[in-house]
């Protein structure tokens, strides 16, 4: 059968694709001025679009494109003049006062991929509402505007990080890091993150992984623990040179909006541990206030930790697109997701893994322990012990996705692993909790063909007896 390019279509966040093959030139002209005619309708008098990019292969160049498609429908544009972090251009469509910024990204996935974030005007992802209109004027054929429009370039960084410096005690952090109390160690994974904290501590760090690969040294430039050796390694060696330092190493995805960390013992922490403690600090050491919002893969910490200092919590499927719209109606101290994203009402509706980052630094030097004890601590103060781990098993078709989701829907899971399932919630995929209080979400990825299973328990035996039982039934 001769080649055929996939249809576009919004998925978690954003449109993505194969370069050459879906992710065209072409294409990104052509969608480019729908989405800026979308945003519109919800700032008739506005025409200022901004536009961004990360460190991919070719992303400044279809980030031109995109700006001078804009500009041909009469729209005025401020291009970035250098990469930066998605938030860095959600937080300038806000302050800008812009229609909306598109961001020329594929966040997390492989090197193959490019793709188009969409953010408007409040600071954050569009709805599923916004991206069903833009699909839907795809066969349509916009009028031209009878003037062009301005391009203007700018720089992303330098609000941005200013921003960022005025939420956090930088010079309680520089301090640590200048006496040595506090060892810091980034891994930027080749993206976007590259440069950010020191250009907002305005001191140097070490960064490795710092130089731009488009290959991403032939992993995915996501922030889980198979794709971090030397990250573990550098943690490890360091602590032999000076072992009484707090020590932390930090890791963010491709177009800086995930975390995750590795603590001073070597031990990988997602924000499933980061989430509890940045609660904590938050709400104990710097008074703030707001609700808790959770994806539905969330650890069970989280509301734990949210009882035990009498903070109002809320669920929601995956997608911090959920997140953001309670971010838009009411005051979130935390909202966070298991894949790594995380934000806060103090900034925008939209996770900053920069801001995450600060805030976890300013947790270790306030608190002036590690991230392990912290998370321990919180712990014995909950009386619940979490162990948590995910895989994701790759689907052969979309057929076997068909079947696997017909089979899901039609017959509820009654054991898993030789256990009684006790209650099933289906708001994302299916999440079976379990006679031994341990859980089991299968769920469909958004972004990949991708069949995600997670879970979490009292041990790590548990975690990985349900986490094999499903990968043998669903393989
Ligand atoms: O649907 P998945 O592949 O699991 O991806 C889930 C993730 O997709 C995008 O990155 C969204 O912006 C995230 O908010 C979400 O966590």
């Amino acid at each position: 059968m001769p080649f055929q390019a996939s249809p576009i279509k919004f998925g978690t966040d954003g449109w993505r694709g194969v370069i050459a093959a879906d992710f065209t030139m072409e294409r990104v002209a052509k969608l480019a001025p729908l989405c800026a005619q979308v945003l519109k309708e919800d700032k008739p008098h506005g025409n200022l679009m901004i536009v961004g990019f990360d460190r991919r292969f070719l992303a400044e160049d279809f980030a031109l494109v995109a700006s001078q498609a804009l500009q041909e429908y009469g729209y005025d544009v401020l291009l970035a003049d250098s990469y930066a972090p998605t938030p860095a251009f959600s937080w300038a469509a806000k302050e800008k006062d812009a229609l909306g910024a598109l961001v020329l990204t594929a966040s997390h996935n492989p090197a193959q991929y490019l793709g188009l974030k969409v953010k408007g005007a409040f600071g954050g992802s569009v709805s599923g509402e916004v991206t069903s209109k833009i699909e839907g004027l795809l066969d349509h054929d916009l009028p031209r505007a009878s003037q062009v429009g301005t391009l203007t370039k700018f720089d992303p960084w330098d609000s941005y990080t200013k921003q960022l410096a005025k939420l956090v005690d930088v010079s309680a952090i520089v301090g640590a890091i200048a006496s040595g109390k506090l060892d810091l160690i980034v891994d930027v994974m080749h993206g976007a993150a590259s440069t950010g904290l020191s250009r907002i501590l305005g001191c140097s760090i070490n960064e490795i992984n710092a130089q731009r690969d488009p290959l991403f040294g032939g992993n995915a430039p996501e922030p889980l623990a198979r794709y971090i050796p030397e990250l573990f390694r550098e943690i490890k060696e360091r602590g032999k040179t000076n072992p009484d330092a707090l020590r932390v190493g930090l890791v963010f995805d491709g177009d800086c909006d995930r975390i995750a960390a590795v603590d001073d013992q070597g031990n990988y922490c997602s924000t499933q541990i980061l989430i509890p403690i940045l609660i904590e600090h938050l709400s104990q050491n710097k008074g703030l206030t707001g609700q808790i919002v959770k994806t539905v893969s969330g650890s069970d910490l989280i509301p734990k930790v949210a009882k035990l200092y009498d903070i109002p919590l809320s669920e929601t499927p995956i997608g911090y697109k959920y997140i953001a719209e309670k971010m838009l109606t009411s005051q979130v101290l935390v909202g966070g997701e298991e894949s790594g994203g995380v934000g806060y009402s103090t900034h925008i509706p939209e996770r900053d893994a920069l801001l995450s980052a600060l805030y976890v630094l300013e947790a270790m030097v306030k608190f002036g322990k590690n991230i392990g004890e912290l998370y321990g601590n919180l712990q014995e103060k909950t009386d619940f012990v979490s162990h948590y781990d995910r895989i994701d098993l790759t689907l052969a078709s979309m057929e076997q996705k068909n079947q696997l989701q017909a089979t899901l829907a039609s017959k509820p899971l009654e054991q898993i692993a030789g256990k009684k399932v006790t209650d099933c919630l289906a708001i994302d995929g299916y999440k079976y909790r379990l006679e031994d209080e341990s859980w089991l979400l299968i769920r469909f990825s958004g972004t990949e063909p991708l069949l995600r299973l997670y879970s979490e328990g009292n041990s790590l035996k548990t975690v990985h007896e349900n986490l094999h039982w499903a990968k043998q039934e669903f393989s």
